[in-house]
């Protein structure tokens, strides 16, 4: 059977990264994703704007919606501190798959748990089934017309609490526009919008952060 694109990343990694080492596993695929074949990672530069976040956020409890081959699973990982989890729901079996190899080869295992499903299926189940209380940090990647939607479940379910922060990738491209009407019009929710460019690419992107005020 002919190899996937995503299992290509893999064994790039697997070849050329450091195992344990989840910094050299974030440039290798840069590097691949940059000089082979273009893949939808959030990139280096929206990378460091995530990171800053981050280290800004101090989160303990995330969620990432669209976890792909588990490049931003690992770059978030390696930034949390050792009792902090992240949750990465993906809706791909065969993504699912190469992330879970990708997050375990980067040593990042004990912090990431990837929940296989639709993001719809698996909020409602966060607090019951995967013992959340509330999340301090959501990266949404996934698919755009499910930003809105999976915000809006994300408040239903009682899953943000004051200080919240939301971090939505591609709000200029593919762009996101209801999401980002909703958001910056709900005074629920403070918005930050930090231009960059799709990764691997001169195409203009952005990143919007929004915290609940609860
Ligand atoms: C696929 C694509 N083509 C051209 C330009 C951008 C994209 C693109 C970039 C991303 O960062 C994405 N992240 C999550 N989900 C996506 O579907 C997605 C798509
Ligand atoms: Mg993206």
């Amino acid at each position: 059977m002919a190899q996937s694109k995503e299992e290509r990343i893999l064994n790039f990694v697997l070849q050329n990264a450091v195992r344990g080492d989840p910094q050299s596993v974030v440039d290798t695929i840069d590097k691949y994703c940059s000089q082979k074949e273009w893949a939808m990672n959030v990139g280096a530069e929206k990378g460091l704007i995530l990171d800053k976040i981050l280290e800004e956020t101090k989160p303990s409890v995330l969620l990432e919606l669209g976890t792909y081959c588990g490049y931003s699973a690992v770059r978030i990982a390696r930034l949390l501190k050792p009792s902090a989890r992240l949750l990465t729901i993906e809706f791909n079996p065969d993504f699912a798959a190469i992330a879970r190899q990708m997050i375990e080869f980067a040593g990042v295992q004990d912090k990431v748990k990837i929940v296989e499903g639709s993001s719809e299926t698996i909020i409602p189940q966060l607090k019951k089934k995967h013992e959340v209380d509330t999340l301090d940090f959501v990266f949404l990647d996934h698919w755009k017309d499910r930003y809105l939607p999976d915000t809006i479940l994300l408040l239903d379910q009682g899953l943000l609490r004051k200080g919240s922060v939301i971090l939505a990738d591609n709000v200029i491209f593919p762009g996101a526009p209801e999401f980002i009407k909703y958001i910056r019009n709900n005074n629920r929710f403070e918005c930050t919008n930090y231009p960059s460019y799709v990764e691997y690419m001169k195409v203009k992107d952005a990143m919007e952060k929004a915290v609940f005020v609860g």
